[in-house]
């Protein structure tokens, strides 16, 4: 017995985030977070807001949610949060996954390890900035980093930093220059993950892309970097479940 606090599941969608950006996912969203970052656009998943809606759920339970909502129609589950990480067993799931045929996509933060992270495809790993509040334990996330880098992992990882403002796009830059050869996204900060006028909240979200980009591209230290927003903010607002 191994139960999995889940939050939700949903999907297919198309994952709207960072290195794989546009793939047709399934989601697996856990309970509970390590971190409580102000503007954090699932917050039901920790705040005690959301507590009716987790189910303990057995590996086997959770692929049959999936297989209900999807189908024979996905090839591709995302596992978020929350922080997945915490969950030291996720390694049955991450297990059947695999022997199910399904690339795996994991995001965390980035202060937890986990070995079974060791088998996952995707690999978003998104230290937080100033804004959010938090602060980074550099020890955990160079320790979590070089686990990632080694020989035993043999999927992709990449690093995604939110940005709101001019300290989080320094911290951002930061970031970048101390693990210089992992793939570097900036993603654009949603900053009303409460509002229902999606007409409002997308013209807005694009003009701070469009900032973003233009700060980008005045950055003579900044090349490899690829700027990103959330592309189901802009499809879909703040709806949850997509
Ligand atoms: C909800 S978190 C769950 C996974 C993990 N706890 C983490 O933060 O990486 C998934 C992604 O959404 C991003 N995110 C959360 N709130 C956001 C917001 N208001 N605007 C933009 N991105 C946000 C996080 O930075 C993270 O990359
Ligand atoms: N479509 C879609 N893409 C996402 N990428 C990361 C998400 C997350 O909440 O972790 C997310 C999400 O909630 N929906
Ligand atoms: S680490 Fe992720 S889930 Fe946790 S509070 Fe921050 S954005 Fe939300
Ligand atoms: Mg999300």
């Amino acid at each position: 017995m191994s139960k999995i606090p889940v939050m939700e599941i949903f999907g297919p969608t198309i994952q709207g985030e960072g290195m794989v950006i546009g793939q047709k996912t399934m989601f697996v969203r856990t309970a509970g977070c390590d971190y409580a970052c102000s503007w954090c656009d699932s917050s039901f998943t920790w705040d005690g807001s959301g507590k009716h809606l987790i189910k303990q759920m057995e590996p086997d339970e959770i692929w049959c949610q999936l297989k209900e909502l999807g189908g024979d129609g996905f090839s591709h589950v995302t596992i978020s949060g929350g922080n997945p990480a915490l969950l030291k067993n996720l390694t049955g799931l991450v297990q059947l996954l695999k022997q199910e045929n399904m690339k795996t996509c994991l995001e965390t933060q980035g202060s937890k390890w986990q070995d079974w992270m060791l088998s996952i495809n995707e690999l978003t790993i998104s230290p937080k900035p100033p804004s959010s509040g938090m602060i980074t334990n550099f020890d955990s996330l160079d320790m979590i980093l070089n686990k990632l880098m080694s020989d035993d992992f043999s999927g992709n990882v990449s690093l995604k930093v939110v940005v709101f403002n001019d300290a989080d796009f320094n911290y951002a830059k930061a970031i970048h220059r101390r693990y210089p050869g992992i793939p570097f996204y900036m993603q654009v900060g949603n900053d009303d993950t409460k509002t229902v006028n999606d007409a409002v909240l997308i013209t807005h979200l694009l003009q701070k892309y469009e900032e973003l980009i233009d700060r980008v591209i005045q950055d003579e230290e900044l090349k490899e970097i690829k700027v990103l927003p959330q592309l189901h903010a802009l499809v879909w607002g703040n709806k949850r479940g997509v």
